[in-house]
């Protein structure tokens, strides 16, 4: 009969320091085999996601899009928000609401982005006249279709979070829904006939100063879309929040910017101040937007079966966990 040592290449030892060896090389074999084994896990999760990040989007080819954004059509309570927005939106207010962001006293909640997400479970935007659903739902509705369509994982993430500037109503001493949601445009300039109900814009005192109502007021033309002061809300609150608090690529970052600016991504004004490089940022905005506009519909999603899948996806991009608000 053989040696067992000849089975095995090699003398069998029974003292405890060969056993203490073997069992550090087993333990090592685990830790490559777990770690090979996350690898072909998250090779799998990417799988789903091939498409360019700004090709065509696939999953509205049979939404009518005419029946979105009819604002002549829309209820009160929206017509009557863009009346107060767009009389309070002046470069006054916004300088002020720009110094108690960035003040070194302000208090700045520290919450996950998935506490972040359920905490707006509760509010109903009065500027949009596509859902009544709560905010919760629209992210995850966005999230999803880029999803379905095969996106990159961080564009999943930008859908997820897009509107998460919201929570400025319960955080940063907004006044109202008038400086957080609705349709974004830059102020120190003329408001454009592009903008939503451009008559209310009337009622801003901006709009008969002798600066602020002129054509450039107090921009330069080409001079750069990111140096336009654009109107406080829940755009501009998110991406200086998550500027320096995430990996987002700067398209990623720019989709959640300019979300809201429509006049710009969705009816070509305010060309005049775009600089070289913006037509690329233009670009990701107008790939994002019909998954933030065409996704809204009122099948509820199930929050508990997504909740594994998204949290892992925002571990992926927010390694510190917890963001400063
Ligand atoms: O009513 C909507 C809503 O507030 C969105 O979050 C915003 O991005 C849109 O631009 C706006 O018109
Ligand atoms: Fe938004
Ligand atoms: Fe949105």
């Amino acid at each position: 009969m053989m040696a067992p040592s000849a089975v095995y290449g090699g003398p069998i030892h029974h003292d405890g320091a060969a056993l203490e060896a073997t069992s550090d090389a087993i333990d090592d074999v685990n830790v490559l085999k777990a770690r090979a084994a996350e690898k072909k896990r998250r090779l799998e999760l990417r799988q789903g996601s091939s498409a360019d990040f700004d090709a065509d989007s696939q999953f509205d080819a049979t939404k009518d899009k005419s029946a979105f954004r009819q604002y002549e059509a829309a209820c009160d309570r929206v017509k009557n928000f863009y009346i107060e927005q767009h009389a309070k939106q002046t470069v006054a207010y916004n300088l002020t609401a720009r110094q108690r962001f960035h003040a070194a006293s302000r208090v700045r909640p520290e919450l996950s982005v998935w506490d972040a997400i359920e905490k707006l479970n509760t509010l109903v935007d009065e500027s949009d006249p596509d859902t009544e659903l709560s905010q919760i739902q629209h992210l995850l509705q966005s999230a999803e279709a880029i999803r379905r369509d095969g996106k990159p994982r961080w564009m999943q993430l930008v859908g997820l979070v897009h509107d998460l500037g919201k929570l400025m109503l319960f955080f940063d001493g907004a006044q109202g829904q008038w400086d957080v949601v609705g349709d974004s445009f830059p102020v120190g300039c003329r408001f454009d006939g592009r903008c939503i109900f451009p008559d209310t814009f009337a009622a801003n005192p901006d709009s008969v100063h002798p600066v602020f109502g002129t054509e450039l007021g107090i921009y330069a033309p080409g001079c750069g879309i990111r140096n336009l002061i654009m109107s406080w809300g829940h755009d501009e609150y998110l991406y200086l929040v998550l500027r320096d608090q995430s990996t987002i690529p700067p398209e990623g970052l720019a989709m959640i910017r300019y979300h809201s600016f429509y006049p710009w991504h969705h009816d070509g004004a305010y060309r005049e101040f775009m600089a070289d490089g913006d037509e690329k940022l233009l670009n990701a905005v107008r790939a994002f937007n019909p998954y933030d506009l065409y996704s809204k519909s009122n099948e509820v999603l199930i929050v508990e079966e997504l909740k594994p899948y998204y949290l892992e996806l925002i571990d992926e991009f927010f390694p510190q966990r917890k963001i400063k608000w």
